[in-house]
């Protein structure tokens, strides 16, 4: 089952935490199943405290007994812990589809260590089928939509705004031939705040497929 599958990943990822460490949240119902077990730890004596890439975390860890500090403030993260929406074997990944990317793409380059959990099904040759969230300033949305339009994309506006009060469109390419081309030809539209396309970001990527978690470290793809 893919909720085993997440727990099993979650579980497996939170070996890499230590006494002592500032660890960052993901945002997801993978990293849902973290934040439960790892709670369980912090009750049981481990000392952490965290960060958080969105609201919805924030509140889930504190509602466990973890400690959470304003992000705000921190300038460096020890580890987070993260999912995907799509991740293959170079550890280039697609994210954002619970509209977290931004914080979590910021978390992730604080971060001394980023690792993503995930269950087989986010497992891919290569990305690109997967829509890609772009967190868009309200005010350039249709800007932007034109100019993701011209990149290739279908783009559909979501509903509601992010915990930054921005808007997201989900992009669709079907396939990216050049993710990192892409990924800097949106970093080049004004308005465009953050995206879903991690390829530099990841170190290891922790995947379960019925019932057996394989590790997969940068440089070993
Ligand atoms: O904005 C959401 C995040 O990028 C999530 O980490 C990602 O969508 C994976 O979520 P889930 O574990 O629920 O599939």
């Amino acid at each position: 089952m893919s909720d085993d599958d997440k727990r099993l990943a979650a579980e497996a990822a939170l070996g890499e935490v230590q006494d002592g460490m500032l660890v960052g949240l993901g945002t997801g119902s993978t990293v849902a199943f973290l934040i439960r077990a790892l709670g369980e730890r912090v009750r049981g004596g481990l000392g952490i405290e965290a960060v958080a890439t969105s609201i919805a975390s924030a509140r889930a860890a504190e509602a466990v007994g973890i400690r959470v500090r304003d992000f705000a403030e921190v300038a460096r993260v020890d580890l987070t812990i993260d999912g995907a929406d799509e991740i293959d074997a170079w550890l280039h990944a697609i994210k954002g589809a619970g509209g977290a990317m931004l914080r979590e793409k910021v978390i992730a380059a604080a971060s001394t260590r980023m690792v993503v959990i995930a269950d087989g099904s986010k497992r891919v040759a290569a990305i690109g089928a997967a829509k890609l969230p772009v967190e868009v300033l309200p005010f350039a949305r249709a800007f932007v939509t034109a100019r993701l339009e011209a990149l290739g994309a279908a783009v559909v506006l979501r509903d509601g705004v992010t915990d930054n009060g921005n808007v997201i469109l989900d992009a669709r390419f079907g396939a990216i031939s050049d993710p990192a081309k892409l990924a800097a030809a949106i970093d080049a539209v004004p308005g465009a705040l953050g995206h879903g396309l991690f390829l530099r970001e990841v170190d290891a990527a922790y995947v379960a497929s019925a019932g057996t978690v394989e590790l997969i470290e940068r440089g070993e793809g």
